[in-house]
């Protein structure tokens, strides 16, 4: 069993129905799945080194990070994540030329910081339909077989 965070945000849902379904699929794995939002939860960079594996959802904003991601993002400077596991995913709107600026932002931040990333990080526009969740739910397997390759007695 794998220790894993999965921490999102989304303004409409459509983030925070992706998440559910990775969630689900991770907990039917057996993996310890907690959820935390970054609208309602202080996420404190340090605890990401608590888990064996991190999902992190992020709509797109005006170009950018939503403002409730922005201080986790500045704060990613204090810890070193080399050698960690992480997917990077989100709900954005192919309207925009900047689609998915956000899961792009926080994919490179992250891998700056020395994170190793789930190829490639999981774009849905809009709302997920029935395809979208498979999609969701092959994200999720593929952390799994990575968390598994490095964790083979979990
Ligand atoms: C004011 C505003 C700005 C947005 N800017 C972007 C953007 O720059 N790039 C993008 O891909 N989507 C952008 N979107 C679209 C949202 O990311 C999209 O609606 C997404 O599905 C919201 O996900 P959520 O339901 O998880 O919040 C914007 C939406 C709004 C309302």
């Amino acid at each position: 069993m794998g220790k894993i965070l999965t921490v999102y945000a989304s303004s409409t849902g459509n983030t925070e129905l992706m998440a559910e379904a990775m969630v689900a699929y991770l907990e039917s794995k057996h993996h310890e799945v907690d959820v935390k939002t970054f609208d309602f939860d202080k996420i404190d960079v340090e605890e990401l080194l608590d888990y064996d594996a991190v999902l992190i959802g992020t709509h797109s904003w005006d170009e950018g990070l939503p403002y409730e991601v922005e201080d986790f993002y500045e704060d990613l400077d204090e810890v070193d994540l080399t050698g960690r596991l992480f997917g990077v995913f989100g709900s954005a709107d192919s309207f925009y030329e900047s689609y998915g600026i956000a899961i792009d932002l926080m994919s490179d931040r992250l891998e700056g910081r020395g994170a190793v990333l789930v190829p490639e990080s999981l774009k849905v526009d809009l709302e997920p339909e029935k395809e979208d969740i498979a999609r969701c739910e092959a994200f999720a397997e593929k952390l799994e077989t990575m968390l598994r390759e490095r964790l083979p007695e979990i």
